[in-house]
């Protein structure tokens, strides 16, 4: 269980990198931005080296304020699942750890920082688990100040009284925690003060009363310096809750005990002794933290390293050999944070085995300004070899709650077993065959799934290339035709057609993109011309693709934007225009539909008004009256007539009979006549009524063709208006535009001038520059020679006589080496007190400018002069930073393989080589302190050495003498001889 559990959990330490923002004292000296984020990857690049993370924050990659969500978070999960987990906040002095971290926690409020939002997750977290399960938290916060471990929390030995000024430190007060060996070969910090907590604000107490004892300092690079290591580490014991069911108390959540820590580690700031302004005190504190980081980094290199991790290699817990040989093990504080605080926290009974128990995440912090440049990147290089490190976290049990567990789970095993071989088919069992079956085919069915994806996957692949494929061969039949067009022959079209395969594979990708940019630009184009007039109709189907197989059409990218900016005016001016005419041509068109109402109704007016319907009116009245009065006569006739009957009808005769038929037939006459006259009178009528219908639709028809013709004049009115609009605006512009070539013109005399001046300046700057690569060239080639130098060396060894030659000769290499990175550092440093000064200069010459405008007061130079000079030193800043990031890279290469070779193991060789490289240091010194004396050495050797040849002429005579004395004497002894024989 646990090893498939640790399997499970095996992965590498996680590593985020966090950009801070430029500060306020690096903007003042001139400090430029020289790290880049690719956008939307974990990656940075700085100067021509590019490095890849696990995620990225600051300097527009995601805010910071992420890191606590996407790195902690799963931390704090991972704890309360039983897992240790380590935050390690990494990098140079004043590059943002403690911000990070929020390790200088003052109380409420100052929410900012992991640490504070750490403490607010777990005790939300055990809000919520309470009913379930019992927690016990403690805490411990440490720091590792000159190599000895000191306990913040410790009220005895605290070093400050709240309020008393960090600097002020009374290292005798305080007694170190002894660190002891375990028998399994761990480490533990005897007596270390690890009060249990109940709450947030408990934790939060503790946290402020252990930040304002630490060990801070002011330096030239960070005012609040921390000098020393500081772990604030959380212990979380938690044990399920035993539930009662019926009064009897459930035994399923068994012994299980977990205990595991969460370490919160902000590390001293690595920092150069020169640049931080140390001295003294503080110089010794910054002994002790690079050599501390020093030892971290070659821990951090030998884990990472793939190659020693499959080896089983040598890692170098302890800083070095004689460490760990000796007893002085206890002084290697980084072996025993390491060991004990669990970054990577070797399994023990591996001992120097790679890898820890614990989920870690390495924050490194850098800052991006170029003066920086060499110790971010050598930051960003010890974070990319973080990744590499392999831990293996695994669910810390109490030991004894763990065997109790493995022995439940083996009997559940063995009577799971029993149950099936005595062939009982009881249900659980039953139970766990089918969910066994149930298993086994939903795994079936997601492998078949995956195939299938992949196989989709494949043919997706398949079909975009065909697709592409086909693109291209239409094209080429395209240009095949073209050619046939044009008299080619087949054979010629055929050669012409292979040689312009790839080719066409080119433009059709790069089509491909520019499409893709055009259709960008033609969106944005669009949406602007869309919001501004929704009359204008677009036309950019034109511009959409008409292949929809390539992606880099819906590819935004970011570069783009710039470009549409800058076309953004000229869109404008198009789109007014655009505009302008869109609305001259409606109105036009309305006006035309107007015209052409108008002529209709005009038109219909004129039918009416044709005849001259007055007259007409006046005809059909007296013709009706005419009616009417013949009607009357014709009525009287009849009444007459009907009387005259009636008399007749009385009277008796043929006559009165015959009378009185003729009256009848008379009457009769009358009576149709009469008939008839109203027939035409209606008819009258009816004419007269339809006259009126019509007089009434004609006075309609005035009305609208009144209305028509103001719709007309306010319509010519509103074209007059617009088009007198249009030419003021239009006015307007050319007259802008004629203002801006009269600017551009003054701008382009003027930037003629900067552009010569620049001239200069740059061969000035390219000169120095040339000088400086000169150095860096020369540095890496022996650089170069050194790394062959002490493969060869390391090829002869073993102390014979051509390996001793090989080690001076690398000694050489060696010191040559020092020298020139002597030289590339002093010049670097020169450039970037150049650079300081031309910052300071255009700071004032800035301020100047602006007191004169506020001022008006006659001022020191003519601001076109300024600008000038304010322009063309920004240019050299720039140019200077570019430089100084590819020196910095130079050296970090050189601090690199420095350390590289000192950390291989030969010891004789490197205390050689460091003995000759102190003797190179002290010679530089001396060398530039007492030349004078040097020079009077020198004087008095000179008169020493005239003694000397006096001294060496008169031993000479003296001798000569001598020899003559003595052949004088041999000569007498020679005479004295005859004589006594004589
Ligand atoms: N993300 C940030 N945003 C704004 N300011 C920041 C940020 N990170 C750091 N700073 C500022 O940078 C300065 C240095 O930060 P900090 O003290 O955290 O650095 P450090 O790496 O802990 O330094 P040292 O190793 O010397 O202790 C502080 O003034 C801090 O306010």
């Amino acid at each position: 269980m646990e090893n498939s559990e640790a399997r499970d959990s095996s992965q590498c330490v996680r590593v985020a990198v966090n950009i801070r923002p430029l500060i306020t004292s690096e903007l003042l000296i001139g400090c430029t931005d020289c790290i880049t984020v690719v956008p939307g990857e974990p990656q940075v690049q700085i100067g021509s080296h590019a490095f890849t993370y696990d995620y990225v924050y600051g300097s527009t990659a995601s805010p910071s304020t992420a890191i606590y969500d996407d790195c902690v978070a799963p931390l704090v999960e991972a704890l309360v699942h039983g897992y240790n987990a380590t935050v390690l906040a990494y990098g140079q002095t004043g590059s943002g750890k403690t911000y990070t971290m929020g390790t200088n926690y003052s109380g409420e409020g100052s929410n900012s920082g992991i640490i504070p939002k750490v403490m607010d997750n777990i005790f939300r977290r055990v809000e919520t688990m309470k009913d379930s399960t019992e927690f016990l938290i403690r805490v411990s916060f440490i720091e590792i100040f000159k190599e000895e471990v000191f306990d913040l929390l410790d009220a005895n030995s605290t070093n400050l009284n709240k309020g008393e000024s960090a600097s002020v430190l009374k290292p005798v007060t305080r007694v170190p925690i002894q660190i002891r060996e375990t028998v399994n070969g761990g480490i533990t910090l005897a007596g270390v003060t690890e009060p249990e907590v109940r709450s947030k604000e408990e934790m939060a107490s503790f946290l402020s009363r252990g930040s304002l004892s630490r060990a801070t300092g002011s330096t030239n690079m960070n005012s609040q310096s921390s000098r020393s290591h500081a772990i604030f580490t959380i212990t979380m014991e938690q044990k399920k809750i035993a539930r009662c069911q019926n009064g009897v108390t459930t035994d399923d959540v068994g012994d299980d005990i977990l205990c595991a820590k969460l370490h919160l580690v902000d590390l001293a700031g690595s920092e150069r002794a020169k640049r931080t302004g140390a001295d003294g005190l503080r110089f010794k504190e910054g002994i002790h933290i690079n050599k501390g980081l020093l030892a971290l980094g070659n821990v951090i290199s030998a884990l990472g390293d793939e190659k020693k991790r499959k080896e089983g290699g040598h890692v170098p817990y302890r800083d070095s050999k004689q460490a760990e040989d000796s007893i002085t093990w206890k002084k290697s504080i980084f072996w025993a944070m390491w060991m004990t605080y669990g970054v990577v926290s070797v399994h023990y009974s591996l001992h120097d085995s790679l890898g820890g128990n614990s989920k870690t995440v390495m924050i490194a912090c850098v800052s991006p300004a170029d003066t920086n440049a060499e110790e971010t990147l050598n930051t960003l290089k010890y974070a990319n070899r973080a990744r590499n490190i392999q831990n293996r976290a695994v669910i810390n049990r109490d030991p004894m709650a763990a065997q109790m567990q493995r022995m439940r789970s083996q009997i559940e095993q063995l009577q799971a077993e029993l149950l099936f071989y005595r062939n009982d088919s009881g249900a659980p069992f039953d139970e766990l065959q089918i969910l066994k079956h149930k298993v086994t085919l939903l795994e079936a069915s997601n492998q078949e799934l995956q195939r299938e994806l992949q196989e989709r996957r494949l043919t997706c692949q398949h079909l975009t290339q065909r697709a592409l494929d086909a693109q291209v061969e239409k094209d080429k039949l395209v240009m095949k035709i073209e050619s046939a067009r044009n008299g080619k022959s087949w054979d010629e079209i055929e050669s012409d057609s292979n040689q312009d395969v790839d080719l066409l594979k080119n433009y059709v990708s790069k089509i491909q993109e520019l499409e893709g940019e055009l259709l960008r630009v033609k969106s944005t184009h669009n949406s602007k011309r869309s919001r501004n007039a929704d009359s204008v109709d677009t036309d950019d189907d034109g511009f959409r693709s008409k292949n929809g197989l390539f992606p880099s059409l819906n590819e935004f990218s970011a570069d783009c934007d710039s470009k549409v900016e800058d076309i953004s005016d000229e869109i404008e001016d198009e789109e007014k225009e655009l505009e302008h005419s869109s609305l001259q041509e409606k109105l036009d068109r309305e006006l035309k539909e107007l015209d052409k109402k108008l002529e209709q109704k005009e038109a219909e007016m004129k039918r009416f008004t044709g005849a001259d319907t007055s007259v007409l009116k006046q005809h059909y009245e007296k013709k009706v009256l005419e009616l009417e009065q013949e009607k009357k006569i014709l009525q009287k006739e009849i009444e007459e007539l009907r009387h005259n009957l009636s008399n007749i009808s009385s009277a008796p005769g043929d006559s009165a009979q015959k009378l009185k038929e003729e009256y009848l037939q008379k009457l009769n006459i009358l009576e149709a006549q009469v008939a008839e006259l109203k027939k035409k009178q209606d008819a009258q009528a009816q004419l007269l009524r339809q006259k009126q219908k019509s007089d009434e639709a004609a006075k309609r028809l005035q009305d609208e063709i009144q209305r028509i013709k103001s719709q007309k004049v306010h319509l010519q009115q509103k074209i007059k208006q617009e088009s007198e609009q249009f030419r003021m605006w239009k006015a307007s512009r050319e007259k802008e535009v004629l203002q801006l070539k009269k600017e551009g013109r003054r701008n382009e005399y003027e930037m003629h001038k900067l552009l010569a001046l620049n001239q200069r300046q740059k061969m000035v700057l390219q000169r120095k520059t040339e000088e400086a690569s000169m150095a860096t060239k020369r540095l890496k080639e022996l650089l170069e020679s050194r790394k062959a130098s002490s493969r060869e060396t390391s090829g002869a060894g073993n102390g014979n006589g051509l390996g001793i030659q090989a080690l001076m000769q690398a000694i050489e290499h060696e010191l040559e080496v020092t020298v020139r990175v002597h030289e590339v550092r002093s010049e670097y440093e020169r450039q970037m007190e150049e650079r300081a000064r031309m910052a300071n200069e255009v700071a004032r010459l800035k301020e100047e400018s602006e007191q004169a405008n506020l001022s008006n007061c006659p001022e020191m130079m003519s601001p076109g002069a300024r600008s000038s000079r304010i322009f063309a030193l920004e240019n050299m800043l720039a140019a200077t930073s570019s430089t100084l990031v590819s020196m910095a890279s130079q050296l970090s290469e050189a601090e690199e393989r420095e350390r590289v070779f000192s950390g291989r193991g030969r010891w004789n060789q490197v205390r050689a080589l460091t003995e000759a490289k102190n003797i190179m240091n002290y010679l530089f010194n001396l060398a530039s302190s007492s030349r004078c004396s040097l020079r009077d050495k020198e004087v008095e050797c000179r008169e020493k050495a005239a003694e000397i040849r006096d001294l060496k002429e008169k031993v000479v005579r003296i001798s000569s003498l001598a020899r003559q004395l003595e052949s004088q004497k041999g000569e007498l002894i020679h005479q004295l001889k005859l004589q006594r024989f004589s």
